[in-house]
């Protein structure tokens, strides 16, 4: 599924839209918060709830280990987060899609960008070793051209590169590129990249997304062709148009 290597992927320049996954396409808090619950409980410490903390989810699974542990008002040195991290990573992995659902409309969209012959890539700060577990648990294995995490190359969201090499390890083409995101690292990963960018309002954000400057703002997935129709470069907008741009995409 995961090809990130720009030297070898198929350099066919076409359309592409990029996800982010926590937050944009998955509904991820309650596994991620689980996983953070459990290593609480291992410690003899108190556990979190979803609110507030599930906007602290857009940060990884680190900050929201110290997050937890700050809630618990235990003092915490790097090598203890860094310990408890390693523990959520493997807990979270165990349960890594009891919980986690598509956003509404998600998949009935992601079909619809497939079928008018887009590609369709990922590029989240997850490691991409769970982002690949959790894609195999949901069925998800064969959606993207490339799926691309925290650990894929020496840059992450918001560096621009992250995007960049995820559009070519999908054989996209920057050109005719959209970034779908939820979180200021998205957003600020696109625009540093030259992306147009759509803002999710629905993801793990403690600044609401419209205040990021993306280009477009959806509240539901259903929106998202319409979106895209009005920030798309011209070959991706030309794609879209070349089907039908009356229907919501949910439809
Ligand atoms: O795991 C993270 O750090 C956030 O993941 P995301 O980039 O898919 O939102
Ligand atoms: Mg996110």
């Amino acid at each position: 599924m995961n090809r990130i290597d720009p030297e070898t992927a198929p350099a066919t320049g076409a359309p592409v839209v990029v996800f982010d996954l926590d937050g944009t396409l998955l509904d991820t808090a309650h596994d991620l918060i689980g996983a953070v619950n459990r290593v609480m409980a291992e410690e003899g410490l108190p556990p979190i709830e979803v609110d507030p903390h599930r906007v602290t989810v857009g940060r990884g699974g680190r900050a929201m280990v110290a997050a937890a542990l700050a809630a618990a008002e235990v003092p915490h040195d790097e090598e203890r987060l860094d310990r408890l991290t390693l523990r959520f990573v493997e807990l979270y992995m165990d349960n890594v899609a009891d919980r986690t659902v598509p956003f509404p409309n998600v998949e009935a969209a992601l079909d619809r960008l497939a079928a008018a012959g887009i590609v369709l890539a990922v590029c989240t700060n997850k490691r991409v070793g769970l982002a690949e577990a959790l894609f195999a648990a949901i069925g998800w294995t064969d959606r993207f051209a490339a799926v691309c995490g925290g650990d894929s190359f020496d840059v992450r969201k918001p560096e621009p590169g992250h995007i960049l090499l995820t559009i070519a390890a999908a054989g996209g083409d920057p050109a005719a590129a959209v970034m779908v995101g939820d979180s200021a690292a998205d957003i600020d990963a696109a625009r540093a990249a030259g992306i147009p960018v759509v803002g999710v309002t629905f993801g793990y954000t403690p600044t609401p997304v419209r205040d990021l400057g993306p280009d477009a703002v959806i509240d539901d997935f259903a929106d998202l062709w319409p979106a895209l129709l009005e920030i798309a470069p011209p070959a991706l907008a030309a794609r879209l148009g070349a089907t039908d741009e009356t229907a919501p995409i949910g439809a």
